[in-house]
């Protein structure tokens, strides 16, 4: 049952204080040139010269010493006058520029990529996560300079359980998979799609402070159905249709398989599958291996908490949030994981059972409004039809149009991947919406496949509105000192605190009570004198400490549900006895944080 009382803000709110611990020792198993060519070793001329004679790098470098903060600022100076530089050109130039200045000091020097990309982490995720990444991705083969992760195609068979072990890394704690067939809103992208396990786990990075000597993007190319792709002669892909049916499955299954014998902790989080696969192999591995789906249950977990704040919004209690009328377009696979969640909220409000509180949502798909009368409908889409006597005044596949007029829903909230859906009309029609405080959610990315603008929803709906888009767009300016906020409701607030709040518990399934948790901690993170503001969401720029609290969330459930098992020195008997704080201290104390530690070579 949600507790009403939980939503109070925490007192423990966003310092922005990282560990600084004094850097302990790093063992390294090359030397010379091999080093500075590893980003993950390699500090450019940043190696002092007592470690330039150890480990043989001496005349391998210009003689000049420059400190990690003079590198720091070497970079942003550069950075900066790129942006000078390209001002006036397309988006498109700048961003793609911006993303491969970014991406040449991740080839070349891990501690320094990730310490700027923290510390400028609301500048740089645009960059590095949606938007750019899917821009990243529809140009990858162009792109691709170096590997970078893992890549297992249907060619592959037979061949993954030896394959693993060419990984260099002798630890993997997270690993991102996609087989690339729906990359953000953009579509089947192949063997490119490898940019979004990229940048999501650059983020965990970032936001959760994984090692980023443990992360792994993989790639699982089984073809693609692109054809524009398949004719480019610079695709890097496979060049086949995509495997379907057990062929598909078995490929996932010995990649599966493969993963967890050699990394027994890991786990996997599954992105931007399409829908069938998406919801067949969450159901097929969840009580398997350790693993989740980052479109279906993170983002189900990012709206939750964003559904309920519209009811603080409202100045409503939440419980009311069982009277809410909300309409979902896009019935896929992050569509119906949001409906799921809500249902079971609503449902542990309520204390009525699932099947009795679907009433108060809608789903539209591409035809349309979804009720019984749809032929050939999905079983995942299924529970969520509506009889026609529960919609009175309205058809099967009535337009958007038709159905926000006649339910004047309190929420909207678009998950299509179709840019601007919510157009002019649908926003207008939004004005005679139920609620005192309507509320928009065009959560499609990347930013071009968003419902609608921010501008155009406060413009068309009105100033009294809540906005939340999928890709980060500027607050609104109202006129008279005014300003429309603007919310990132991204799955970013919540999967990389799952994959940390998991690892550091040691459980060896992620379960439905571990991410509910962890929509709560995000739901009650805001303060009431925010949410009266409209501000739905923490800034980016506090990502790290939602992100340990989120952890602490999922780590507590799992002990709560006896499946912590500890890690690394930390046993289960230790998480069972620590109390909310000190998880949170728990958290934050293991976070990675960049700075050059001292190499020491063993052979
Ligand atoms: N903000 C966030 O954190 C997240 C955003 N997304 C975004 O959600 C979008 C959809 O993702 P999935 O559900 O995985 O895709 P999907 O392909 O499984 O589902 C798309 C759905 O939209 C429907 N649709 C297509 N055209 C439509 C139209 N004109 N009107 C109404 N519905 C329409 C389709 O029929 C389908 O039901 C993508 O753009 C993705 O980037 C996905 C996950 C997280
Ligand atoms: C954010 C995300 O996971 C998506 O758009 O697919
Ligand atoms: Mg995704």
């Amino acid at each position: 049952m949600w507790n009403v009382a939980r939503f109070a803000a925490s007192s423990l709110r966003r310092p922005r204080s990282f560990s600084t611990a004094i850097p302990g020792p790093c063992i390294v198993h090359k030397r010379g040139a091999d080093i500075l060519h590893d980003p993950w070793f390699n500090k450019d001329t940043g190696f002092p010269l007592t470690e330039r004679d150890r480990l043989g790098l001496r005349g391998l470098l210009p003689p000049r010493v420059i400190s990690f903060d003079q590198q720091y600022a070497r970079f942003m100076e550069s950075y900066r006058s790129l942006e000078k530089n390209t001002q006036g050109q397309p988006n498109s130039v700048v961003s793609l520029a911006k993303w491969r200045i970014l991406n040449r000091l991740h080839d070349r020097n891990e501690t320094l990529y990730y310490r700027v990309l923290i510390d400028n982490i609301k500048d740089f995720a645009p960059i590095i996560y949606t938007p750019t990444v899917g821009l990243v991705c529809q140009n990858y083969s162009g792109l691709f300079r170096r590997p970078r992760g893992m890549y297992f195609s249907a060619k592959d068979k037979g061949e993954m359980m030896s394959m693993i072990y060419n990984w260099p890394a002798q630890q993997v704690d997270m690993i991102v998979l996609t087989d690339g067939s729906r990359i953000l809103g953009l579509g089947d992208l192949g063997v490119q799609g490898i940019g979004i396990t990229i940048g999501k786990l650059d983020m965990y990075v970032a936001a959760a402070g994984i090692n980023p000597q443990k992360i792994l993007p993989v790639m699982l190319d089984v073809g693609t159905n692109n054809q524009k792709l398949l004719e480019d002669r610079l695709y890097l892909g496979l060049r086949q249709p995509r495997l379907e049916g057990e062929e598909y499955l078995s490929i996932v299954d010995e990649f599966m398989e493969a993963v967890f014998t050699r990394w027994p902790k890991a786990i996997v989080q599954f992105e931007d599958f399409q829908m069938k696969w998406a919801f067949e192999t969450l159901q097929r591995y969840r009580k398997r291996f350790c693993m989740f789906n980052d479109d279906i249950q993170g983002t189900a977990g990012v709206a939750l908490a964003g559904l309920l704040g519209t009811v603080r919004a409202q100045g409503r209690p939440l419980s009311d949030f069982v009277n809410q009328k909300i309409v979902v377009v896009g019935a896929g696979s992050a569509g119906l994981g949001v409906l799921n969640v809500a249902v079971q909220a609503v449902s542990r409000m309520s204390g009525k059972n699932e099947t009795a509180v679907k009433n108060q949502f809608f789903l539209l798909d591409k035809d349309g409004l979804i009720t019984k009368e749809r032929r050939n409908i999905d079983t995942a889409a299924a529970p969520f039809a509506k009889g026609l006597k529960d919609v009175e005044g309205l058809r099967e596949g009535a337009s958007l149009t038709e159905v926000v007029k006649k339910l004047k829903p309190h929420v909207l909230l678009g998950l299509s991947g179709v840019g601007g859906i919510f157009n002019e009309e649908v926003l207008k029609a939004m004005q005679e919406s139920d609620s005192t405080k309507p509320a928009i959610f065009a959560m499609s990315n990347p930013t071009m496949n968003a419902e609608c603008t921010a501008a155009d929803a406060f413009k068309y709906t009105g100033e009294n509105i809540v906005f939340a888009s999928g890709s980060p767009f500027e607050n609104v300016d109202l006129g008279n000192g005014k300003v429309g906020h603007v919310n990132q409701a991204n799955n970013m607030y919540l999967f990389p605190g799952i994959g940390l709040g998991t690892l550091l518990s040691g459980a060896r399934f992620i379960t439905d009570e571990m991410l509910q948790a962890a929509s709560e901690c995000l739901a009650s993170y805001m303060t009431d004198e925010e949410i009266q503001k409209g501000i739905l969401y923490p800034s980016v720029n506090s990502i790290r400490h939602i992100t340990a609290e989120v952890g602490a969330a999922v780590l507590r459930a799992a002990v709560a549900e006896g499946l912590a098992e500890g890690h690394g020195d930390v046993g289960p008997r230790e998480l069972r006895h620590m109390s909310k704080e000190e998880t949170v201290e728990y958290i934050t104390r293991y976070m990675w944080f960049p700075v050059y530690n001292p190499l020491v070579h063993e052979k």
